[in-house]
């Protein structure tokens, strides 16, 4: 379970995340969604002990996350592309990976098999550094290196932001097929309210830094976050 309590993040006067309370058992899919400057990164920065919050603690598997490094073991994260390393080719990039994780060449090779109609033929083989990707393979390859190592929790900011939309399909089937086959407990922030209510179990709304609605009725998500967001 992810769980995080009376959590907040200020800068200067200003405050961006107010969270009392907020818990994810494992294997949910958890959606995180809301408007621009909403909280979204800042609360997956602070969960991954990327930004310290003002107050308030994060713990994943009883772990919590500012004072141990044990849950990096089974947590794999894609906030943006500063968490690539961009001098390299995305082969040598899973080739680093592989070995920081004690993977053999087969294990690797089934993980990356999986993202063969993803990557559509533009990530692997290829000469090009991951500093001259386009926006979407930068994406897919930093969400392949995510789940490389058999994490039980992944974090995705934004995974469908700079797909076209055969490659949003395929990730969405991807996730789901994932979600099946791992109980991985994904947490995905999303603009994109019809990708995020079809993968995820249950919705949670941001707005200036506070939860304003927590969805779990499948029903509901839909009409609910559109009463909100043309409102
Ligand atoms: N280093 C910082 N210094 C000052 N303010 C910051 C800093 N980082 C984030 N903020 C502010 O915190 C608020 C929340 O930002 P955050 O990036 O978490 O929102 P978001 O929901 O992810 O937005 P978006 O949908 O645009 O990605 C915003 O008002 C942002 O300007």
């Amino acid at each position: 379970m992810i769980a995080v309590k009376n959590l907040k993040k200020q800068y200067k006067e200003a405050v961006v995340l107010d969270v009392d309370s907020l818990e994810i058992p494992k294997g949910e899919c958890f959606g995180l969604v809301g408007n621009n400057g909403a909280g979204k990164t800042t609360l997956f920065r602070i969960m991954l002990d990327l930004v310290r919050p003002t107050q308030g603690e994060v713990t994943i598997e009883g772990y919590q996350v500012n004072q141990t490094e044990e849950w990096k073991k089974f947590t794999g994260a894609y906030l943006d592309e500063h968490m690539l390393l961009s001098y390299l080719t995305p082969d040598e990039y899973f080739q680093t990976l592989r070995k920081i994780y004690g993977m053999s060449e087969a294990d690797l090779e089934l993980h990356l098999e999986k993202f063969t109609e993803l990557f559509n033929d533009e990530v692997r083989g290829k000469k090009k550094y991951i500093r001259d990707l386009s926006k979407g393979n930068l994406k897919k390859v930093g969400i392949a290196a995510a789940l490389l190592g058999k994490p039980e929790v992944v974090f995705l900011d934004e995974p469908f932001e700079n797909l076209d939309p055969s490659s949003q399909i395929r990730l969405k089937k991807l996730i789901l097929k994932e979600k099946e086959e791992s109980r991985i407990t994904f947490l995905i922030s999303s603009h994109d309210l019809n990708h995020v209510t079809e993968i995820c179990d249950r919705i949670v709304l941001l707005e200036k830094g506070k939860i304003i609605r927590d969805l779990h009725e499948k029903s509901e998500m839909m009409s609910e976050l559109e009463a909100y967001f043309t409102g």
